[in-house]
This record gives C-alpha cells, sequence and structure tokens, in this order.
C-alpha cells in the first residue's frame, strides 16, 4: 500500500479485495471515524473550549462523569443516528441501549462505545480515547422486526465485526481492525484526513515491560502478586532479566504503547470490592481492546480464560483484563492455573 492511504480507500480495499466488510460497515465505521474527528476538536480546545471539569453528574455505575465524556457521547450518538445502518447503540455512560430511531428500522449493526476513556486524564492534559466496538444484529427472521433489545448486545467478543480506538494523545490516532490484522491511521489535521501510518501491527511476543496500577499492590489475588513479585526481581530472579513499569492510567494510551512496542497490561480483579469481576467494562474496553490485540498476534485473558469468549449477562459487565504480548498472557494464565490447583479462585470469577 502507498504510505498516503486514505481510511476510504483502506476500507475500499477491506471491502472489494479482501471481502472483510460489506459495504454498510465501512459506511459505519467512516462515521464513527468522523465523530472521533470532532471529539479530537473539542480534546484539542481544553480550557479555551469550556470542556474540563466535571458534569456534575454520575453514569449507571455511579462514576463522577466529566464534561468531555458526556460531549464524547453526544457526538458519537448524533453521528451516527443519521449516518450508520445501525439499529442501537449501547455506552458506557448511558444506563440502557440507543435504539436509532426509523431510519434504518433493519439497521443490522449494533454499535458500542466508551466515548471518552481515560476520564481523570482529561483535565491534565495526559492522553485519553475513544473505544467502540460493532457487532451484527442477529435477526433469524427477516420478514419479522422486533423490536431491538438489549439482549441482541450480549454476544461474545469473537462475534465482533469491527473494533477500534481513536487516541487523542501528541497526534490523534485511529486503531482499527475488522479481523484482516491491525491499521493505524494518523488524523493529518491540515487535511482533515485519516492517514494510513500502518500496516499489520505486530505486539513482540516477548516484553520486559508491564502495566498494572502498583498502588492496589495490597489488594491483589496470589497469582497477579506472584507474576508482579517475579517481574520485581529482575535480573537476580525467576525471570532472568530487568522489567520496566508504565502505567498511564487511561487504557487506550496504555495499550497503543503496547502495540507499538510491546508489553503487558493487567486490570484484575482485586479484592477492593470482591463482588465486582474487574474494574474494565467487557463490552466496550475488554472485547474491543482484547480483540484488536488478539489480530496484532497478542493474547486477552480474564486470567482464567479467552476474554472473547466470554458470554456477557449483561450491558455493563466488569470483567478482569490481562493483556498483550503472548508470552507474558501465558505465563499470567499459568500462575493461576498453579494457584487454581492449590486454592480454590474467588467465586467472583467463576
Ligand atoms: O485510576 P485507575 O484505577 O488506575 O484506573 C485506570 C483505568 O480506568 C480507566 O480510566 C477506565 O476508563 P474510563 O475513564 O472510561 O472510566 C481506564 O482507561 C484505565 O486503565
Ligand atoms: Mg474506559
Ligand atoms: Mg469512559
Amino acid at each position: 500500500m502507498s504510505p498516503r492511504t486514505s481510511l476510504t480507500r483502506y476500507l475500499i480495499e477491506q471491502q472489494r479485495v479482501h471481502g472483510s466488510i460489506p459495504p454498510e460497515l465501512r459506511l459505519l465505521i467512516e462515521v464513527v471515524a468522523r465523530a472521533c474527528k470532532r471529539i479530537a476538536i473539542s480534546v484539542n480546545k481544553g480550557a479555551l473550549g469550556e470542556v474540563l471539569g466535571s458534569a456534575g453528574s454520575e453514569n449507571v455505575q455511579g462514576e463522577v462523569q466529566k464534561k468531555l465524556d458526556l460531549i464524547a457521547n453526544e457526538v458519537l450518538i448524533e453521528a451516527n443516528e443519521w449516518g450508520g445502518h445501525l439499529a442501537a447503540m449501547a455506552s458506557e455512560e448511558m444506563d440502557g441501549i440507543y435504539a436509532v430511531p426509523n431510519r434504518y428500522p433493519k439497521g443490522e449493526y449494533l454499535l458500542l462505545f466508551d466515548p471518552l476513556d481515560g476520564s481523570s486524564n482529561i483535565d491534565v492534559n495526559v492522553s485519553i480515547g475513544t473505544i467502540f466496538s460493532v457487532l451484527r444484529r442477529h435477526n433469524d427472521d427477516p420478514l419479522r422486526i422486533e423490536p431491538v433489545a438489549e439482549s441482541d448486545f450480549l454476544q461474545p467478543g469473537a462475534q465482533q465485526v469491527a473494533a477500534g480506538y481513536c487516541i487523542y494523545g501528541p497526534q490523534t490516532t485511529l486503531v482499527l481492525t475488522v479481523g484482516n490484522g491491525v491499521a493505524l491511521f494518523t488524523l493529518e489535521r491540515e487535511q482533515g484526513s485519516w492517514v494510513l501510518t500502518q500496516d499489520g501491527v505486530q505486539i513482540p511476543p516477548e516484553t520486559k515491560e508491564f502495566a498494572i496500577n502498583m498502588s492496589n499492590m495490597r489488594h491483589w489475588d496470589a497469582p497477579v502478586r506472584r507474576y508482579i513479585d517475579e517481574c520485581l526481581q529482575g535480573r537476580e530472579g525467576p525471570r532472568g532479566k530487568d522489567f520496566n513499569m508504565r502505567w498511564v492510567a487511561s487504557m487506550v494510551a496504555d495499550v497503543h504503547r503496547i502495540l507499538c512496542r510491546g508489553g503487558v497490561f493487567l486490570y484484575p480483579w482485586d479484592k477492593r470490592e470482591p463482588d465486582k469481576p474487574g474494574k474494565l467494562r467487557l463490552l466496550y474496553e475488554a472485547n474491543p481492546m482484547g480483540w484488536i490485540v488478539e489480530q496484532a498476534g497478542g493474547a486477552a485473558s480474564t486470567g482464567r480464560g479467552r476474554i472473547l469468549d466470554l458470554v456477557p449477562h449483561s450491558l455493563h459487565q466488569r470483567v478482569s483484563v490481562i493483556l498483550g504480548s503472548r508470552n507474558e498472557v501465558e505465563r499470567i494464565e499459568r500462575c493461576h492455573l498453579e494457584h487454581a490447583t492449590a486454592a480454590p479462585p474467588p467465586v467472583t470469577l467463576a
């Protein structure tokens, strides 16, 4: 591919040459990408656009909503309501699903998103992002169109037909998979266009870098403690090499670094809220990121199994997330397996 391939051309090639997407999905992805450009403009304005700070409300998960969380949510809803072949949308920031009114009564897709990921970094000018996932709406009987329901969204991540994220950092980058590898597009601000800057992204299987919020160490489960402890022992320990640590606290930024140079990201179940299976959301965060990582040759696991195989039971379900360089994720899974034979896993992870 030429170094100046646009997102549109890339998608047309995926449609026509590789047959990996139908035209309706191509149009939907283009609408999402356009919405991300609009979100990037708001992010860049910062204090000048009066977009910083709290919105004074809470989402269904009891988290304080920032103004940008709501702005980004609004932009995505508005853009897709009129531009995509959608039946409905679901967002981290909305209690229930948003059925697209009338325009595409037979809309064949479902769009899910975390409109603004890394909310705690909005006000301090650190990279944040938007994460999205597309599922097909299964409709067995084309003559009978049932109203779209929350249950339509409860599909395993392995059934995603597109997933991506946009990172609003020093550059604005869109990362996309339609099941045919991972492509990176950089926003050319002057032209307002997405330019393909890397295709066939591959995460190295080995790494010397981990990402975890170390302040939660005392709450971790034994397998995670053991894995991190072995990394911290460095050259003198069982790993025989020194490890580096990074934690941006924006999943998009931590995952993006892993896509670019390898590493492993952990937000595992911990004992702070033992009844919650994790902090991150399965449908808006873990599934799209998990698929992108797998498409780049990495792995994504709860510690006890592949994330993409989980059958969701609710829209805002949380999950333990361990993803990145394949060999490292497999090592962490072995830690869980060995621990499970010594002691039963916490009930919440069953
Ligand atoms: O502040 P903590 O506990 O380290 O959590 C950081 C994690 O929370 C998140 O910010 C959650 O995402 P939201 O900002 O969309 O709620 C992740 O992006 C990040 O990995
Ligand atoms: Mg998030
Ligand atoms: Mg968010």
